[in-house]
């Protein structure tokens, strides 16, 4: 698969008042979670800011990998799995937090461990929307979400650069 031609950059700014929106959608729930799981590395900064938000304190992480080339996704490698303690009764009153949901892969993959768990992330695209329960933004399933913990500042060309004779 080649980038998607659309580009949806996120700036540190922007990603806390999303994770923040996302942390309001939660606490309207009404439900005291007992524990977040986020699901690395990309839900490591969502769960730092919503932790703080819901006050929730136990924090554990899964760990599973399938981009291995940037936009390519391939098998789903889990480098490390729930602690059994969270897992009981299906997970229920967990919260999992990830960044986004693409083709819904990673979100199918982790509710097989904890099916009565809420899923939760900042961005979603069309085909993972189906797996996860609470989401803040929805962008079109050909952009590509730059997250700024994997960006820098670059030069831009001007965007009339070549358009004129
Ligand atoms: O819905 P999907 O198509 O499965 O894609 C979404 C997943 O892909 C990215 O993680 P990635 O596997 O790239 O690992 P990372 O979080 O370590 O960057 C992202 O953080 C989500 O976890
Ligand atoms: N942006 C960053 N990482 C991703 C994306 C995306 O749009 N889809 C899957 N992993
Ligand atoms: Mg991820």
């Amino acid at each position: 698969m080649s980038l998607p031609d659309k580009a949806f950059p996120v700036s540190w700014d922007q990603f806390h008042r999303d994770a923040r929106a996302l942390a309001w959608r939660l606490a309207g729930m009404g439900q005291d979670f007992r524990a977040i799981v986020c699901i690395t590395r990309g839900g490591l900064v969502p769960a730092a800011i919503i932790s703080r938000e819901l006050n929730i304190r136990l924090i554990e992480t899964v760990c599973v990998a399938s981009y291995h080339d940037y936009v390519n996704q391939g098998e789903m490698n889990l480098l490390k799995g729930i602690t059994a303690e969270l897992m009981v009764n299906g997970g229920e009153g967990v919260l999992v937090v990830d960044d986004l949901t693409d083709t819904g892969k990673t979100a199918i993959e982790v509710r097989e461990m904890m099916p009565k768990a809420h899923f939760a992330c900042v961005y979603a695209k069309p085909k993972g929307v189906p797996t996860i329960d609470t989401f803040v933004t929805e962008v079109s399933q050909d952009t590509w979400i730059y997250f700024p913990w994997d960006m820098g500042f670059t030069y831009q060309e001007p965007i009339a650069k070549g358009s004129k004779g």
